[in-house]
């Protein structure tokens, strides 16, 4: 992810002769689990329920209120109990906190379990179109697309396009490609050995059922590495932070994004929301051209270059979310969504957020390279231009970050970010607030999900990779107020990880460690296989290995199946 690149290359030197290059040795002997993991004392347990008791107490009431929240970090090993006061919550609910502390006591969930791979695609799937059908705002206004993509062309190229860049755009990258050595021509057939399908073990190790505590989103942890028993498998420390799926902000250590809410909260001119309603259960927000949040959506889609014979990027509740232009794509794409606060309540079409929140679509969470640690799949179809989750953590400048959080962290704001500083100059907020908001842009803030995360947190680095992050804001435009979204740039099947491309500062670091294994990679074992790309010629064949998956995918949930039952 976008970091300091000088900080991030001392933490790369310390890992390279300590933790990374230890969990890649295959050689290594499997440690004792006991060692990292120790349940809490009786007195320990007694704060962690007085502050559980505070927090529903918080949830229950739901006031924006300046509200302490205590909060326990357990860190292993050695277990170590701490008390600093956390405060203040960007979102007006608290939809979810969980300690750290939960994760270990339930150790004993550790478990091996068998799967049929094929029964759970088809029931997965099977399951998902009853979601659809089974919700009112879905079954009416929400196409899951179980027939061919007819924009799928589009989307290819928009995903060649991006990988041309991203290697014409690195200068280490252009200096390897120059050497001398023969290239591999792109052929569907070439690259297939780049696709392989992950099809986990019969036999898995489950250490967790649902890692959010969500019963509406059910997140289950596997290790699938080879030759891991029970006794030998080691909870990583990667697992035990807090799910949350708002963003954070401490008010002591970012007292002026504190500012910014407060403002934005105490000031109605500081506050974009829309007083539209209707009787229809979602409110057409979108084709309102009087919604102010629709009206701030349709600037924030003006800061896109427009390109001949390509349409914008809309960010629309329902509607997939295609990109046409990968050059500066983070700043270049935002949208504004419609949020609780509204007259529509959100539920309308204009709020991206709406369909990660519902968590349609199905997670899971494993291992099998232990370079790599834990990555994320789902076990439906997703389809190309989902809005599928959030990236949540804390809301934090990058001084204030700690350097063992960097890998993890999200960059979400910089200083060269023109377009979005002329929006703030045009928008009628008060002086006070907007003169904030403008300082405030020009700071490195990230979001921070390391003690304070959600699954987002845990999809790895490709440098071809399947989705993008783009802003989304809902209420204001302080950092506070956005969120970042990850969006499936094609359809991603059940056998492929979920991936975003982290950028080049962070793959720079990574030197030749990379193990995305795409076609693409830059910093891998295959960067000089592939020395020239062609825009054309690799969207005909990324389209070409689609299909091959697409295909069997409708043989995996019956489909066809389905289709001549129902003709009969
Ligand atoms: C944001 S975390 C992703 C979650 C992490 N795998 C875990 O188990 O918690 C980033 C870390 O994952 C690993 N990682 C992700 N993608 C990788 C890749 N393509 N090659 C090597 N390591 C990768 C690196 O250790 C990196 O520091």
């Amino acid at each position: 992810m976008p970091v300091d690149a000088e900080k991030l290359k001392s933490k790369a030197q310390k890992r390279s002769i300590g933790e990374n290059d230890d969990k890649s040795s295959n050689a290594e002997p499997p440690r004792k689990r006991s060692k990292a993991m120790r349940l809490p004392t009786d007195d320990e347990d007694a704060k962690y329920v007085e502050t559980k008791r505070a927090l529903k107490k918080y949830s229950a009431d739901k006031t924006s209120e300046m509200l302490r929240v205590i909060k326990f970090a357990f860190k292993a090993p050695p277990f170590k109990l701490e008390l600093p006061v956390y405060l203040r919550y960007s979102s007006y609910q608290l939809s979810s906190y969980r300690d750290r502390c939960q994760l270990l006591k339930d150790n004993s969930e550790l478990t091996r379990i068998n799967v049929e791979p094929n029964i759970i695609t088809l029931n997965a799937h099977l399951n998902l179109l009853e979601r659809i059908r089974d919700d009112p705002e879905l079954n009416t206004y929400y196409e899951y697309q179980e027939t061919e993509n007819k924009d799928l062309g589009r989307c290819m190229r928009f995903i060649a396009q991006r990988i041309v860049m991203a290697r014409t755009n690195n200068n280490l990258m252009k200096h390897l490609l120059a050497e001398q050595g023969t290239s591999t021509e792109i052929t569907p057939e070439s690259l297939q050995e780049y696709f392989p399908a992950y099809e986990p073990p019969k036999n898995r190790i489950r250490i967790k059922s649902n890692l959010t505590f969500n019963e509406n989103d059910v997140i289950p942890v596997y290790s699938d590495l080879e030759g891991e028993t029970l006794e030998s498998l080691e909870i990583p420390v990667t697992l035990t932070y807090d799910y949350t799926d708002v963003n954070m902000v401490d008010q002591f250590t970012e007292p002026n994004l504190t500012k910014a809410i407060i403002m934005s909260e105490e000031n109605g001119e500081n506050m974009i929301r829309c007083t539209c309603c209707s009787s229809k259960p979602i409110v057409p927000c979108y084709e309102n051209e009087k919604c102010p949040c629709f009206i701030m959506n349709q600037r924030m889609q003006g800061f896109q270059i427009p390109r001949e014979g390509c349409g914008k990027t809309e960010f629309t509740s329902f509607k997939p979310i295609y990109f046409f232009n990968p050059k500066d794509h983070y700043y270049d794409h935002a949208g504004f969504a419609c949020s609780e606060l509204c007259g529509c309540g959100g539920k309308c079409t204009n709020n991206s957020m709406l369909l990660p929140h519902k968590k349609l679509f199905p997670l899971e969470i494993y291992r099998n390279d232990p370079a790599v640690g834990f990555v994320v799949r789902s076990t439906v179809m997703i389809p190309a231009g989902t809005p599928l989750m959030e990236f949540t953590g804390e809301i934090v400048e990058l001084k204030n970050m700690e350097l063992d959080n960097r890998d993890y962290a999200y960059q979400i704001t910089y200083s060269d970010d023109v377009k979005f500083r002329r929006l703030l100059q045009e928008v009628k907020f008060s002086k006070e607030y907007t003169k904030l908001l403008e300082k405030l842009s020009r700071k490195r803030f990230f979001i921070d999900p390391k003690i304070h995360g959600n699954v987002a947190r845990t999809v790895g680095h490709a440098c071809a990779p399947n989705m993008e992050v783009v802003r989304v804001f809902q209420k204001s435009l302080s950092p506070a107020h956005l969120h970042l979204v990850l969006v499936t740039l094609e359809d991603v099947f059940p056998s492929v990880p979920l991936t975003i491309d982290y950028g080049k500062t962070y793959t720079d670091v990574l030197k030749d460690r990379c193990r995305c294994r795409t076609f693409a990679c830059r910093r891998g074992e295959h960067v000089k296989t592939y020395k020239n790309f062609e825009t054309a010629q690799l969207a005909h064949c990324l389209k070409k290995i689609h299909d091959t998956r697409y295909d069997k995918w409708n043989k995996d949930i019956g489909k066809e199946d389905r289709d001549l039952a129902k003709k009969k």
